[in-house]
């Protein structure tokens, strides 16, 4: 194999990119040990959107970021981009065969009984929803600062806001609560707790050799070892399997029950419930697949808003300017709330505000907690390209053409910095690029959400965007206007770790798992 596609000449050859040094490995070390987004942005400057690298055994492997190319492989072509063997795996250890596993033909049918739970009237009346568990881990905070010297406390955040977004998406999803933030020995909150860390964070060079060795294996052996391999890592996800599919099938019979005496609900679970009850096959799961539908929705939409929430909280204690605005922003859409006789700000109030809207699109931009799409050409395929590509012999390419089997990793961070569409700024965190009518271009639309890539885009986009943004604005509407975030020295030392999200994690604690500790004071009120 490697004789053959070392010596096999490609149109590919001459894209530049960096050099190997290691055959074993090839430049994977670089890309997947580094901190998350460092490796590929200094390959951007040096050789552009499209970069050629090398995969073990010398194979050429892409990384791109080039927003036609990526419109073109996520939205244009359909299914005829797949991806890895070995991450569809990976996603069947860590959720099961769902959506985020299935391919062609019964990712369509899956994603099709699953959309009716996720448009917009569905993510908007979650609001209240979302508030409320933003709400019950405020009052965990307020007693302990009531009980803390001086009212000032170092909460480690990623630990809190992970097990409230726990109890969001048990709420919204399964209209299950799982008192994640009351009860800190909840099995489920537990098993779920730094599960990508422990599971994905800091790859060792023997595990990202054999991961890449694992896509030669027979698919019945790669899962059978997966299935009874004594490594640490992959007893934990199974742990993981086993507790959620406890859950899962409780609450599957209990919506059963309540379907058959008309109680049904409108929970995303109930709807998969009552569209097994009809009669059309074509909108019907499997039970293991509607099982793992449950995992797949606690794992995609769980540490992703939690991770982002905590960059959010990094972000505002180094501007602290920036946190006031906010907060004025907040106390304003409260006072008009409060002038119509609500206690509480509905889906218009947040709407209407427009630092809060910025805020929101610059972090998902700035920290896209997923970090990489694996896609492989299933048949030859012609890239275009928005910048054409000059290569080590000088000959410029306006399009690309890709042989079938090309395997590419799409880089979201890397696009999301793209200084055409973002501006000259684009490696920085600003705000006000979203409230400026000329800093962004929008010549090619990718993602659902600001034309990010964030949530990927085309028939294999994030489900959830919508949830996410709204959940995203009520956690920090009300972390807000509660309290105020300070650093602490830590803050130096906060690593963005890539264990498949992007997780925060201090300098040399990486034992401790997430962690991003922040002093955390009441918010004075009547600003
Ligand atoms: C900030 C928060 C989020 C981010 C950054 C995010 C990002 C993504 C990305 C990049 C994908 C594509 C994965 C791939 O193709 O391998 C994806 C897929 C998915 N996401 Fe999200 N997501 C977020 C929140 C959510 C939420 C809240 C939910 C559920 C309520 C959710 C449910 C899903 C599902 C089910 C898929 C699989 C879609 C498919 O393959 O058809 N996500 N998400």
């Amino acid at each position: 194999y490697v004789l053959y596609k070392g010596t096999r000449r490609s149109a590919l050859d001459n894209i530049p990119g960096p050099v190997s040094r290691s055959f074993l490995l090839g430049n994977m070390g670089e890309l997947m040990q580094n901190q998350a987004g460092l490796t590929e942005f200094s390959w951007k400057e040096k050789y552009g959107d499209v970069i050629k690298f090398k995969a073990p055994f010398g194979v050429d492997r892409f990384l791109i970021s080039d927003p036609k190319a990526l419109q073109h492989i996520l939205q244009t072509s359909g299914y005829r981009w797949s991806k890895f063997r070995e991450r569809r795996e990976l996603s069947r250890l860590t959720s099961g065969r769902g959506l985020l596993y299935a391919d062609g033909n019964a990712h369509k049918r899956q994603r099709k009984v699953m959309l009716p739970g996720f448009g917009t009237p569905e993510a908007k009346n979650f609001l209240p929803l979302f508030r409320s568990c933003a709400a019950s881990m405020c009052r965990r905070w307020s007693d302990i600062l009531d009980s803390s010297e001086g009212q000032a406390h170092v909460f480690n955040i990623p630990e809190w806001v992970s097990r409230a977004t726990l109890d969001a998406i048990g709420q919204a999803a399964f209209d299950y609560d799982f008192g994640a933030t009351d009860d800190h020995e909840n099995e489920l909150g537990k098993v779920y707790q730094n599960m990508f860390l422990n599971a994905f964070g800091a790859p060792s060079t023997g595990l990202l050799f054999s991961l890449e060795l694992s896509r030669f294996l027979p698919i019945s052996l790669f899962e059978f070892f997966n299935d009874h391999s004594p490594s640490p890592r992959i007893v934990g996800l199974r742990t993981v399997t086993r507790v959620a599919n406890g859950v899962a099938k409780q609450l599957i019979s209990t919506k059963a029950d309540a379907l058959l005496e008309g109680k049904g609900k409108k929970d995303i679970m109930s709807l998969l419930v009552k569209a097994n009850l009809g009669e059309n096959p074509k909108a019907q799961l499997s039970e293991e697949e509607m099982l793992a539908q449950m995992r797949v929705l606690i794992l995609a939409g769980h540490e992703t808003t939690s991770n982002t929430l905590s960059w959010l909280l990094y972000e505002l204690v180094k501007d602290l300017e920036l946190q006031q605005k906010l907060r004025v922003e907040i106390r304003a859409a409260e006072k008009v709330a409060a002038s119509r006789g609500d206690s509480e700000l509905g889906i218009h109030d947040l709407e209407g505000m427009v630092l809060l809207s910025a805020t929101v699109k610059e972090l998902l931009r700035f920290h896209p907690v997923a970090l990489h799409l694996f896609r492989t050409a299933n048949e030859d395929d012609v890239l275009p390209l928005s910048t054409p590509i000059t290569t080590t012999t000088g000959e410029v390419l306006k399009e690309l053409p890709i042989p079938k089997g090309t395997r590419t990793v799409l880089s979201i961070p890397t696009y999301n910095r793209n200084k055409k569409i973002f501006g000259e700024d684009a490696d920085t965190f600003n705000v006000y690029r979203w409230l400026e009518s000329d800093h962004i271009k929008r010549d090619v639309s990718l993602g659902p959400f600001a034309n990010l890539a964030t949530f990927s885009g085309g028939i294999r986009s994030c489900i959830g965007w919508r949830f996410a943004v709204i959940e995203l604005q009520a956690f920090t509407v009300e972390l807000l206007s509660n309290f105020q975030f300070f650093a602490t020295p830590k803050i130096e030392k906060i690593r963005r770790e890539a264990a498949l999200v992007m997780v925060p994690t201090i300098e040399g604690e990486l034992e401790n798992g997430s962690q991003l500790p922040l002093r955390v004071t009441f918010a004075p009120k009547g600003e």
